[in-house]
Order: structure tokens, then sequence, then C-alpha cells
């Protein structure tokens, strides 16, 4: 570990892609592999999590707001703990996309996984739109406040953080390590502000085209702790290939 960092974490994030031969593959490439100074996970789609063995550190994608009963198509989180999550994706710009997520409705969901003992990965970021006009730290304000609001800062002992700028997800176009350290460190004094104890503990991982080949730049910089991983995770030797590079 870096001097004055915070343990590393890498999350593989598959979104909705992978298969059960994936899964068998990304165990036996992990199942040698020596990574004692980083943490990391995987959060393959919901119907794979119970087919990884209890050596694999497991993250689901969402969980609902409410915490049992008549909600079709949903998963509670005593049903992802149930099925050994640790972790839980939430906030991610597709879902606040494609299922209309509000802030307030994210910072539901925090709590419920914070109330299970599980750790939110809390996702903010700006499209491009909002990066053009120049208003990026107002709109990440805005994203955090709803959080801050219902869970209280302390929390944040708890929550790792995301940033996921939407125009570098999936596109290539991966933040410029300063344009990443730029924002994590608005993030980082955001929470300064509030409790600068809570602070400097806070995970604050980049996500958005991390590869291999960008991973260690990335991963140097002063508030960067790791990554969230997208296409890359669905490539077990791309994985562990990012997942080295914070093994530092
Ligand atoms: O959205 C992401 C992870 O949650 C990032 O995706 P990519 O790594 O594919 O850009």
């Amino acid at each position: 570990m870096q001097a004055n960092k915070r343990r590393s974490l890498v999350v593989g994030n598959w979104k909705m892609n992978g298969d059960r031969s994936l899964v068998e593959k990304i165990q036996s490439q992990f199942s040698q592999a020596s990574l004692a100074n980083m943490d990391w996970a995987i959060c393959p789609p919901a119907a794979y999590l119970g087919l990884f063995d209890s050596k694999t550190p497991l993250g689901a994608q969402n969980v609902s707001q409410f915490d049992s009963g008549a909600h079709t198509g949903e998963l509670s989180v005593s049903i992802v703990k149930d099925l050994g999550c640790q972790y839980v994706i939430v906030g991610h710009s597709e879902r606040r996309e494609d299922n209309f997520e509000s802030d307030e409705v994210v910072a539901l969901k925090v709590e419920k996984i914070l109330a299970a003992g599980l750790t939110p990965i809390l996702c903010v970021g700006e499209p491009e739109s909002v990066r053009d006009a120049g208003t990026v730290f107002e709109y990440l304000t805005k994203q955090l406040d709803a959080v801050v609001t219902l869970v209280g800062i302390s929390a944040f002992a708890n929550i790792v953080l995301a940033y996921e700028p939407i125009w570098a997800i999936g596109t290539g176009k991966t933040a410029s390590p300063a344009q990443a350290q730029d924002v994590h460190g608005f993030i980082r004094g955001y929470l300064a502000n509030l409790d600068s104890n809570i602070a400097a503990g806070t995970t604050i991982l980049y996500g958005g085209s991390v590869k291999g080949s960008n991973a260690k730049e990335l991963f140097s910089q002063a508030d960067v702790d790791g990554g969230l991983i997208g296409g890359a995770s669905l490539n077990p030797e791309d994985f562990l290939s990012i997942c080295l590079a914070a093994n530092l």
C-alpha cells in the first residue's frame, strides 16, 4: 500500500453480461493470484451469484429499497446477503437512467444496504453536457447531498464511493488521471467539510473505461483508491491485471 493511502479496492461490474463459463474462468484465473495488498470483488448478474464458490468476494448490482413482499422482479438486501454478497452497487448511472432512480430512491437503497451490514458502492457522476457546462461539482453535490441528508455523514465510514463520469462509461474515453484526481479531490473535500476523519478514510473508486494499460496511473492519484470496472472485468486476464495494478 502507498503511504497515506487507503487500502485499494477493485470491483468488476459485469452488468447484463457473462455466463456460467465466465464464472468458472474468473474463479480459476484468481485461484492462484496473490493479491494481499488490495481487496477485489465481482458483481455478476444476480442470477449467477449462487454459482460462485465462497472464495470469490461478491457484490450485487442493485437491490430494492423495500424489505420484502409484493415487488415482482426485485431483490431485497436480505436475499443478496443470503447469496453471499458483501457489497451492493447503488445509484449506477445506467439504473438512474433506465429505471428512473432518483437521488432520493438511491439514498433509501443506501440506507437499507447499511442496515443489513453490507457495503454500498455509491455511484455518482455527470453526463457530458454537465462537464461541458462546467457544473460538475454542483451536479455531484446534489447527488451526494441526498444520501448525506438521509443517512448522515458518519455512515460514510461504511460507504464506498465510485466516481463514474457517464461520458467515460463504455466509450473508451477514460478520464485523464488529472481529471479523475480533480473530481476525487473535490468529493473528499465535500466529505471533509462535514467530517475530516470520515473523509480521510473513505474509499473513492474511479469507473469509466479502466483497462490494464491505464489502471496504474489512475490508481496512483492521491484520492483514487481503486476502480469500478465494466467491460474489462469480463476478461479474466484483463481484470486480474487491473487488480495487480492496485496491489501495491
Ligand atoms: O460503468 C462502469 C462500471 O460500473 C464502467 O464501465 P466500463 O469500464 O465498461 O467503461
